[in-house]
């Protein structure tokens, strides 16, 4: 009798690629949101009256709903509705939280009966600031729950494959999407006279991002009837309770993983904010512009890295040991700008950390995502991806207030930054020594933290050093 096997969508190579483009896309338009308007601080300083510490605080809101909570309702319906219910849910929260900051930030806004309100209380944050910030409160849920969203549908669509090449491919076009809007949003509030152009432009691709997840969804649904599965919980036999959650909190590895990932996360996402102005300070006060062309290299450079590390992962394994590599550059090169950059100001260690970095960039998060599904039941996937991002998420929110307040203090008796502000100077020498050495600190308890993780596994068999796809 000869057996038929039943081929699956996924199984075709032309299908799974086409399912992570369009999964893709929806990320990589909400990365370009995320950052519209980082590149126009003093643009919005001057059309719209935010200072730095309002702009801080509307930076900060992204995470803020996140950090309360909602990561952790995020998981739950997630692993209870599936990756299609999800996906949607998230990618309608990141387009009403961008139009909504939209509203806020164009013209048709000021004047009205809810600017007025706004604007008469807490004075020092202004009413278009107010609604922005709720804006991204709303976007931050839906891109955070959307990006644990995207690692569920990765790893159910290429278990057994080339699972740790197509999150690594998903990281590097969300990357591409940073470097790109970097590079556009100016061009568009220049050409168009106004900060509301990239913001308009953004929320019609976050747009866009919903229309590619429901194509998605239609592919996904086809597996789902392949495999047998209701649509439910697409992945799992059994029926996900939340009393899981409670097998995952007291896991031992959780924690190694979810401390692991704030620890390196706060040392990158937290210094990308300030990374340009770190090089100009120590660059014999470079352009902004220079400063920020030296600088874009970091997300290009883990960009183009991230996905050949995937498929090295994919083939080879050793996920633990980039981990550790991973850590260790991060603490070389943050030590680096604390110490040798101040001292040399050379161009050439500039660029050539800021690419170590990258390789740094690109190491821990192709190894740290896809190595998630070896340790954490499949039926709990979706919620150990939230309560990392969770933990991720307090450390994304709190580290730029830290490192902010550090750089105030330490260099409250510089007199070169004394004499710049007496002077009413645009360029602050401020010395980033202490903030990058706390940097620093970060990667070395992370490093701890992966030699912890690779002998844990090398004792209990997760199987972090074993490829994903087996020969
Ligand atoms: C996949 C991973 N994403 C995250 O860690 C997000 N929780 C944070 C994204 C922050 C963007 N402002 C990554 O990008 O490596």
């Amino acid at each position: 009798m000869t057996e038929t096997i039943q081929k699956r969508i996924n199984d075709s190579k032309a299908m799974r690629w086409t399912a992570l483009i369009l999964i893709a896309l929806m990320m990589f338009f909400g990365y370009m949101f995320v950052d519209v308007m980082s590149p126009l601080q003093s643009l919005v300083e001057q059309e719209r009256g935010w200072s730095p510490s309002v702009f801080g605080t509307y930076a900060a809101s992204e995470y803020l709903l996140n950090v309360f909570g909602f990561l952790i309702i995020a998981g739950v319906i997630l692993d209870k509705c599936g990756i299609r219910f999800t996906g949607e849910l998230s990618a309608s929260m990141m387009f009403i939280g961008a139009a909504i900051k939209f509203y806020a930030v164009s013209d048709w806004f000021p004047g009205t009966g809810l600017a007025t309100w706004l604007d008469s209380w807490w004075i020092t944050m202004p009413a278009s600031a107010k609604l922005a910030s709720f804006g991204f409160m709303i976007f931050g849920c839906g891109c955070e729950m959307a990006g644990t969203t995207v690692s569920k549908a990765i790893a159910k669509w290429f278990k057994g494959k080339e699972m740790a090449l197509a999150m690594g491919l998903e990281m590097a076009i969300a990357r591409v999407g940073v470097f790109a809007i970097f590079s556009i949003s100016p061009i568009l509030a220049e050409k168009m006279g106004s900060i509301a152009a990239p913001v308009g432009f953004c929320t019609a691709l976050v747009f866009i991002g919903l229309i590619t997840y429901t194509v998605f969804t239609f592919m996904d649904r086809k597996l789902d009837a392949q495999l047998g599965a209701d649509g439910s919980n697409e992945t799992s036999d059994e029926e996900f309770k939340v009393a899981d959650l409670k097998n995952i909190l007291t896991s031992q590895i959780f924690w190694v993983v979810a401390l692991l990932c704030v620890l390196y996360y706060s040392a990158i996402f937290p210094f990308q904010r300030y990374g340009a102005n770190m090089l100009q300070c120590n660059l014999d006060g470079i352009s902004p512009a220079a400063a920020s062309n030296i600088f874009r290299w970091f997300p290009i450079g883990a960009a183009v890295i991230t996905p050949f590390l995937g498929s090295f992962l994919d083939h080879k394994g050793k996920g633990a040991t980039m981990l550790m590599w991973g850590a260790i550059l991060l603490i070389a090169c943050h030590l680096i700008f604390a110490f040798v950059l101040p001292a040399t100001h050379s161009h050439v260690i500039a660029y050539s950390t800021i690419v170590l970095l990258g390789i740094s960039f690109a190491l821990v998060p192709a190894a740290l995502w896809p190595s998630v599904p070896k340790i954490i039941d499949e039926k709990v996937l979706g919620s150990a991806y939230c309560l990392i991002f969770w933990v991720q998420n307090i450390g994304l929110c709190f580290v730029p207030m830290l490192i902010g307040s550090v750089l105030a203090s330490s260099n409250a008796n510089n007199p070169a930054v004394i004499a710049a502000k007496e002077a009413g100077d645009e360029f602050i020498p401020y010395n980033y020594t202490m903030p990058l050495v706390i940097f620093a600190c970060f990667g070395v308890a992370a490093l701890i933290l992966a030699i912890y993780l690779k002998a844990i596994d090398r004792k209990n068999h997760f199987g972090l050093e074993e490829p994903n796809i087996k020969a």
